[in-house]
């Protein structure tokens, strides 16, 4: 059985069925691209797969244990990067930290001089409030949040959308070594920096699942948009 096993997972909306039969296996030190026109259930998809939504069937099963029945699986196993940022807007980037820590067996004090919060660069404004931070600013931030404790499992949603290049080559350096050392990654994309970490890719289409070639994204997505 594959670390991450994905079976016949369903969502609907009211009769509106956003996620048809998913199907999806990710092994330890890969990374899974899931690629799709705007709307098509990505995200979607990523919500339950981390533990943030609900499907209405299936199974996700995460290293043995079937997740949707032992929710705290999602919580141990992964961290989640949404789009949209998780963090608490009024408290300054260090209490921020601080509450993403709690409960884990990390020392944050020692991350700050040489782990995410380091290599992240957010250590040069841990007193700001995070509503005074940028966009990059907050994705860094919410990065380092998602790995506070140490997941074996990252699943990032579109995590460079409206980043500058800088940013963007950190995430994507960041996956490379995280997968190096045995870290198991699922990623939306629609860019091609990103869509370039994959070890498998999956192409959703009106609610469909199905493993497509590695590197054939832009064919495919020339193919839909016609
Ligand atoms: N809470 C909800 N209730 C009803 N429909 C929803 C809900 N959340 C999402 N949807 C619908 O599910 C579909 C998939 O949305 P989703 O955000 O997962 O797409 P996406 O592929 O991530 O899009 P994008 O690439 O634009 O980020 C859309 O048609 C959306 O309107």
């Amino acid at each position: 059985m594959a670390f991450i096993q994905v079976e016949n997972v369903t969502k609907r909306y009211g009769k509106n069925y956003i996620l048809k039969d998913i199907n999806l296996e990710v092994n330890k030190g890969e990374c899974a691209v899931i690629i799709g026109a705007n709307g098509c259930g990505k995200t979607t998809l990523l919500s339950i797969l981390a533990g943030s939504n609900k499907a209405s069937s299936g199974k996700i099963i995460i290293d043995g244990v079937n997740a949707i029945s032992n929710s705290k699986s999602f919580d141990k196993m992964i961290g989640y990067i949404p789009q949209e940022n998780p963090l608490l807007e009024g408290l300054s980037v260090r209490d921020n930290l601080k509450f993403w820590y709690v409960g884990t067996n990390r020392n944050m004090e020692e991350d700050l001089k040489s782990g995410a919060p380091a290599i992240f660069g957010v250590t040069k404004f841990l007193d700001k409030k995070v509503e005074q931070l940028s966009g990059g600013m907050k994705k860094r931030l919410s990065i380092c949040a998602a790995l506070a404790k140490n997941p074996p499992i990252l699943i990032l949603d579109e995590p460079g959308a409206s980043l500058d290049i800088v940013c963007k080559q950190e995430i994507k350096e960041y996956i490379e070594r995280y997968m190096a050392v045995g870290g198991t990654v699922i990623l939306a994309s629609h860019e091609d920096y990103e869509i370039n970490l994959a070890t498998k890719m999956y192409l959703l289409n009106d609610g469909v699942l199905k493993e497509v070639a590695v590197g054939s994204h832009n064919e495919i997505m020339r193919g839909l948009a016609r």
